[in-house]
């Protein structure tokens, strides 16, 4: 199965973290991940990333770390997951394409029903 490529974002607004929800009609419906989305033909992680957050966001953000890539086979789809440590900079947060989003604390981030994709991510980040 093809691998898709994706980045995602941890964006921290001081020390809470935002995490959006998708919406009934994407792909993983109602799941909550960190907002990005596919790498394009010719552009750099970090070009993707900051890419995504806006599109999807409104918002600018400074990109702070790599995390390790998650490599997860859903059913009928295969992917990378690239995820970043970033920091909120500007912009007021809009979202266009998902249907909720929070700014939460760690013990809050646990209670979410996270993509199975974004639970190794959510495990690294919150041992740092
Ligand atoms: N952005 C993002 N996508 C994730 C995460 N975890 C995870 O499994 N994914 C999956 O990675 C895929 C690519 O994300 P995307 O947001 O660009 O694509 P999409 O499926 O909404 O777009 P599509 O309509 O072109 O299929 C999605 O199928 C999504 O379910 C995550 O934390 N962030």
């Amino acid at each position: 199965m093809k691998i898709i490529q994706v980045t995602c974002a941890i964006i921290l607004f001081d020390d809470k973290v935002l995490a959006v929800q998708r919406s009934k009609t994407m792909k993983l419906p109602l799941k909550w991940e960190f907002a990005g989305g596919k790498i394009e033909a010719g552009e750099t992680e970090i070009d993707c990333i900051k890419r995504e957050i806006f599109e999807e966001l409104n918002i600018n953000i400074q990109v702070n770390k790599r995390l390790t890539p998650v490599i997860h086979e859903y059913p009928d789809f295969k992917i990378e997951l690239i995820p970043f440590i970033t920091e909120y900079r500007s912009g007021e947060l809009k979202l266009s394409e998902h249907s909720d989003f929070v700014i939460a604390n760690k013990k809050e981030l646990l209670n979410l029903d996270w993509a199975e994709a974004d639970l190794p991510v959510l495990e690294e980040f919150l041992a740092l």
